[in-house]
């Protein structure tokens, strides 16, 4: 007999993180796995999914134009409650710090159904930065029966929070599994990318500087300096290639092409799928990025890494000494990027691989962990 578990998920990170994770329950024989989308991101959603050979089970197609968070919750618990209740899984899976996530957990606790919390842990402290992740994912902590942290760091903001030690295994980033299985597979199956595909006009002999950029906090002012920045760099390296894979967001799509169309070194794409994109990201001579995923995927390949963020709730990834906060001023863009691209010495410090998430079996840990809980669950040993 096996066990019911309801996974839930709607944007592209949560789909790469969570797909690995999927693999590796599909194969067990004493786990039942339905999968819930929110249909939050679909068009790059799918794209993971493909990569990953998923499919999801049920899309809840919650997602209106304009909704606030709380029509998007309100939508969310409705949803999620009628998919519960036809189905009483035995536990559901949720992942990180999204208003998907949180609301997932609390229509669960509601219903009494346990609930586990992947990428669980990670905290700035400040409630509004990032908001309203910070919350949700202290909010789910709260509420959970089981806790996969990354990080011994991100299990210490648990028990710091009082949650019993009983309940947390330190697992890994599944990032990394999905990483490097994608790495190998470009690797083992000789990929490269397609004839027409806007990748197979860069020259492999010209170093290439890869940019991803999308957080709220950096809507507006903070995105027009990066793109100042990336201008100003992309006229002073002509033999530079610098390759931006837009976010379908608007506000990004509007500032970025708005700011860079047009400029024969500046290469700006539709977003790519992960197996594109980790081919991007092998090839990349630095990356500059305020996204959360890569800055735990970057170490992980050796990749220098500058973070067009303030702060981040990733501490770990600055202890290797790959990776620099820059924050989004155009001048310390500009300098720390010259820096790594005109000092071999700096660049060879910086180019070193680390993995402080982890080593690719995350997911394992985690599906082990989860059926022995459900195990002692179901005798109602143990488990709380
Ligand atoms: C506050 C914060 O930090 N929140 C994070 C943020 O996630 P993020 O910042 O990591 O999001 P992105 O940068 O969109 O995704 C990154 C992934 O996408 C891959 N990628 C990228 C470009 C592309 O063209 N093709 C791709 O395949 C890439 O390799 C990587 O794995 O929001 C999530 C909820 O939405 C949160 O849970 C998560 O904590």
């Amino acid at each position: 007999m096996s066990f019911k578990v309801t996974m839930v998920f709607g944007t592209r990170p949560e789909a790469i993180k969570m797909a690995p994770l999927a693999r590796v329950l599909r194969q067990r024989d004493d786990i039942d796995l339905h999968i819930c989308s929110t249909g939050q991101h679909r068009e790059m959603l799918q794209q993971v999914l493909d990569s990953f050979e998923l499919e999801v089970d049920e899309d809840l197609d919650v997602m209106t134009q304009g909704q606030t968070l709380n029509g998007l919750s309100e939508q969310l618990m409705n949803k999620l409650d009628a998919s519960y209740a036809r189905r009483r899984p035995d536990i559901v899976l949720v992942h990180g710090d999204t208003t998907t996530s949180f609301i997932a957990a609390l229509t669960a606790f509601h219903l009494q159904i346990p609930i586990a919390h992947v990428e669980a842990g990670l905290r700035t402290g400040d409630l509004k930065a990032p908001w309203p992740e910070e919350a949700n994912r202290s909010l789910t902590a709260v509420i959970a029966d089981l806790h996969f942290p990354p990080t011994k760091k991100s299990r210490d903001n648990l028990l710091h929070e009082n949650i019993s030690i009983d309940k947390i295994e330190v697992t890994g980033n599944t990032v990394i599994d999905a990483l490097l299985w994608m790495r190998q597979h470009l690797h083992d199956t000789d990929w490269h990318p397609a004839a027409d595909s806007p990748l197979a006009v860069l020259d492999s002999d010209k170093r290439m500087v890869l940019i991803t950029g999308h957080r709220r906090e950096n809507f507006g002012k903070g995105f027009e300096r990066i793109c100042l920045a990336l201008a100003e760099l992309a006229e002073a390296y002509p033999d530079v290639q610098f390759v931006y894979p837009v976010h379908l967001n608007p506000q990004v799509q509007n500032a970025v092409y708005g700011l860079l169309a047009g400029r024969p070194n500046i290469h700006l794409i539709a977003p790519q799928d992960y197996q594109h994109f980790v081919w991007l990201m092998d090839r990349a001579y630095l990356i500059l990025t305020d996204s959360g995923g890569i800055q735990e995927e970057a170490p992980a390949l050796g990749k220098p890494l500058l973070v067009l963020r303030k702060v981040t709730e990733r501490p770990s990834v600055l202890e290797g000494g790959t990776v620099l906060l820059v924050g989004t001023l155009q001048h310390r863009i500009v300098e720390e990027t010259r820096r790594l691209l005109d000092d071999p010495e700096h660049y060879a410090d910086m180019s070193r691989v680390h993995s402080p998430f982890g080593d690719g079996h995350a997911s394992e840990r985690i599906a082990e962990r989860l059926s022995l809980w459900l195990v002692e669950h179901r005798q109602g040993g143990a488990a709380e």
